[in-house]
């Protein structure tokens, strides 16, 4: 399998070449030159399998540059019950993502946030750091990890990448906006091989700035500098492999179909999702669900796709999606204008100027209907009635993201056909967010065991601002060349 990019200037490269590399030379992002399209007798043949298989049998048509046995093993090594066990209390660890039922197998929630820090960027992070590993070692290479967090790629990439050989992790968050739970699984690792850079700004700032470092291909190669958010091809392919199990888990067979909803922020899982409707899933809708920053709910509803700056973006009690300009939506544009990348070219020259584009009233806008996208935003007060409601009806406690999930799935499965299940993808665990489940049921979440005493240990993290040159300086003096 080779991979090409959004722009379309760079050379089509394997797939270990762009898990190292991040961002194309051409600052667009990589794609399959093709997907691979799954027939029936394989997805009779998946029904079934356990997860670490399945991850397999998936991501084996993507990964072809690594042998089998050793693509085999990796998956076994990552996907298990030990790595995701702080699954919910009545749920099979054994499936590594379950699925709870809220409403008689109509709506249900599936679990995405047992790994070690809490939240669905373990289920992709956790390979990575398997993978970066794996090659780095075949190569005798190292690399230097610069990435953005708005809250959970952070700690999963640190908690990934903690103590793994030719690893250094640089990984910048908005200083102040993440929780108290989030800060502290991040600034109080003391490991050598990461370092915590607060932002005086926002997520999309932080974005910003690895997209920068990432384009200046001479400083790139000189510290071999790697990425671990989502405009890495592998953490997408990896999220490509719970849709297929949350499917197998919410259908008894393979002529059923499911619709799944997802809290969005940059794009990154739901753009799985749509890899895995295009590779034959049978999903009926992917319902995208925002916060208060509502760029890609607006771009659904009306085709116009306006990015906001770091004033127009709100701080919310769902923080991991205060995101206002999704670096993955690249990768579902360039698939819905044809895989035109001139015209991907064009469309991100007013974006990364500043600006807007709109499709309403072009050919593209009259395909949007077969991609099977719906959208929905949620404010704060939605999300404490939702996780009060889901409290009181079901006993069960969802973070403040999840909710989001489930409350623009509870608009949206009026709208289905009977009998298709709607799956939330349950993004993080509510321990994250004490404060505002406090403020929504009156009592604070139960941090998992071994957690309880997280945000009383030492910190350790650097405030700077928001400048490129800062970040680089930065590298450059704890970076040996
Ligand atoms: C808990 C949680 N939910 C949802 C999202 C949004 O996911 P994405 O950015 O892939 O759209 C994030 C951050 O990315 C997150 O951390
Ligand atoms: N919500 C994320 C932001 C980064 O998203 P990514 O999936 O591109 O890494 C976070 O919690 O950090």
């Amino acid at each position: 399998m080779r991979y090409i990019s959004t722009r379309g200037q760079s050379p089509a490269q394997g797939f270990c070449d762009i898990l190292l590399g991040g961002l194309a030379p051409d600052g667009g992002l990589y794609l399959p030159e093709s997907y691979p399209q799954i027939t029936r007798a394989e997805l009779d043949a998946w029904r079934g399998l356990s997860y670490a298989d399945l991850a397999y049998a998936i991501l084996s048509k993507f990964i072809t540059d690594i042998p089998a046995g050793d693509l085999k093993a990796i998956c076994q090594k990552t996907y298990t019950p030990q790595v995701y066990c702080y699954t919910r209390a009545g749920s099979n660890a054994n499936d590594i993502t379950p699925v709870t039922w809220l409403n008689q197998n109509r709506l249900g929630l599936q679990e995405l946030s047992n790994g070690p820090t809490l939240a669905f960027k373990d289920m992709a992070m956790q390979l990575l750091g398997n993978l970066f590993e794996y090659v780095l070692k075949q190569r005798g290479e190292s690399i230097n990890i610069l990435g953005a967090t708005s809250g959970d790629t952070g700690s999963a990439a640190e908690y990934a990448m903690r103590g793994k050989d030719g690893v250094t992790v640089f990984m910048l968050s908005p200083d102040g906006k993440m929780s108290a739970f989030q800060r502290a699984q991040m600034y109080s690792l003391q490991d050598e091989n990461i370092y915590n850079l607060a932002v005086r700004g926002m997520f999309d700032d932080a974005q910003d700035i690895v997209k920068a470092v990432s384009n200046d291909a001479a400083f790139k190669a000189k510290y071999r500098i790697g990425a671990v958010n989502s405009i890495n091809w592998g953490r997408v392919a990896a999220q490509i492999v719970y849709y297929f199990q949350g499917y197998f888990l919410a259908t008894q067979h393979n002529d059923q179909q499911v619709a799944f909803c997802v809290p969005s922020g940059n794009f990154g899982n739901i753009c799985a999702g749509h890899i895995a409707r295009q590779m034959g899933l049978p999903i009926a809708k992917l319902i995208l669900a925002t916060n208060e920053n509502n760029v890609l709910d607006e771009f659904f509803s009306t085709g116009v796709y306006r990015p906001r700056g770091t004033a127009e973006t709100h701080v919310t009690s769902s923080p991991s999606m205060d995101i206002s300009k999704a670096s993955n939506f690249e990768r579902f544009i360039f698939d819905l204008v044809g895989r035109d990348a001139a015209k991907v070219r064009e469309l991100w020259a007013k974006v990364d100027a500043g600006g807007a584009f709109d499709l309403n009233g072009t050919p593209y806008w009259a395909d949007i209907a077969k991609y099977g996208f719906a959208s929905g935003s949620s404010t704060h007060a939605d999300r404490l009635n939702t996780i009060r409601e889901v409290w009181v009806q079901y006993q069960l406690l969802i973070d403040t993201h999840t909710a989001d999930g489930v409350k623009v799935a509870q608009e949206q499965i009026k709208l289905l056909p009977e009998g298709i299940a709607m799956v939330v993808l349950e993004t993080a665990q509510p321990a994250k967010f004490a404060e505002t489940i406090q403020e929504a049921i009156g009592q604070l979440p139960q941090p998992p065991k071994g957690l309880e005493h997280l945000e009383t240990l030492p910190q350790r993290v650097e405030v700077i601002d928001p400048d490129v040159n800062v970040v680089k300086a930065f590298i450059q003096q704890h970076v040996a060349v």
